[in-house]
């Protein structure tokens, strides 16, 4: 018997594959070649993710089980001294909105891009609002450092559309990120129509304007029935900051691309890049091979780490 057409005992349905495309924390919705169904898991413990190949078995009036998850190609994931949680699997990309106005965190987009590193997902910077001129040279200098290592910085406008960013991301997997007020809400409802009329449906209940996002969704771009093969994007609520507590320091340091040939060349092998004599990374830094923006950026992350691991010596 094909695993496509295994029988399932307690249901007698037969297992299909799926793509989860919402996450609710203990339910999810599925998208099937029968269809989308309402899927449960079957013990407690709820560890999928919005962008997950599933295997599901239908039980009837559109709901489902899952009964397994295929292999993953990346997970983001998000912490704190606390907590995890899992926020998207199987991206492709990581899509970091920033715009000319109001001003951004380029900390933020650091840690956005060191998130994507340590999963092997790519970055792309999309600098929004690029209609609004007289900013348009300070935020090119703020994103220099982030161009000079090769990271592709796109500018749009999503007050006209955004012409020309959905041929560039038709076939990625990706999900959007930002800090308040660089126009996410409005790029993504310019990009894709069934967000669109999501947000109209919520705004109306609520009785607001706004686009609200409470809970991952993946939208197909095409607007068919996301089959993977295809560009899909997530919209995904408070992705506001990145905690990254569960990276280690060896590992964090991995994740800035430019020290990657200059690590275990320190003179002590615990080196901390602090203030070490011989150590790789500071003379990198004193020669200009490494940006001073960065190196800062790096100890800042760190140090968050380090004080995420002292609150919580678990991690
Ligand atoms: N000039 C200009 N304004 C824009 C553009 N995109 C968005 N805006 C405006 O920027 C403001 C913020 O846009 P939102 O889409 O709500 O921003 P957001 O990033 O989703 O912010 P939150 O909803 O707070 O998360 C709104 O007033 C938009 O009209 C753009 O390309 N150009
Ligand atoms: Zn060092």
């Amino acid at each position: 018997m094909s695993p496509n057409k295994q029988r399932n005992k307690a249901t007698g349905g037969e297992a299909i594959d799926g793509l989860i495309i919402a996450a609710f924390g203990r339910h999810y919705e599925v998208a099937t070649a029968a269809g989308r169904l309402r899927c449960y898991t079957r013990g407690k413990k709820s560890s999928f993710a919005c962008g997950d190949h599933v295997r599901v078995t239908p039980g009837g009036d559109d709901q489902g089980v899952i009964d397994a998850l295929k292999p993953r190609r990346s997970l983001l994931r998000r912490s704190d001294a606390f907590r995890e949680k899992l926020i998207a699997a199987n991206l492709s990309h990581i899509l970091i909105v920033v715009a000319t106005e109001p001003g951004f965190s380029d900390l933020l987009v650091s840690r956005c891009i060191a998130a994507a590193e340590s999963q092997d997902i790519t970055p792309i910077i999309i600098l929004n609002k690029a209609d609004l001129v007289d900013r348009l040279a300070f935020s090119r200098a703020q994103l220099a450092p982030f161009r000079a290592l090769g990271y592709e910085v796109i500018e749009a406008s999503a007050l006209h559309g955004a012409a020309g960013l959905l041929e560039r991301l038709s076939s990625l997997h990706a999900i959007f990120v930002g800090q308040s007020g660089m126009g996410k809400s409005t790029l993504i409802n310019a990009l894709i129509p069934e967000a669109n009329a999501a947000t109209r449906e919520i705004s109306a209940a609520l009785d607001s304007g706004k686009h609200t996002t409470t809970f991952a969704r993946l939208y197909a771009l095409d607007g068919q029935m996301p089959d993977d093969a295809r560009g899909w994007i997530i919209d995904s609520p408070g992705l506001q900051v990145f905690g990254l507590a569960h990276l280690g320091p060896d590992e964090l340091a991995e994740c800035f691309i430019e020290f990657r040939p200059l690590l275990g060349r320190c003179r002590f092998r615990d080196c901390r890049h602090e203030e070490e004599p011989g150590c790789a990374l500071l003379e990198a830094l004193a020669d200009g091979r490494v940006h001073p923006r960065r190196f800062e950026h790096y100890r800042s992350i760190r140090a968050e780490i380090a004080e995420a691991k002292r609150l919580n010596p678990g991690w």
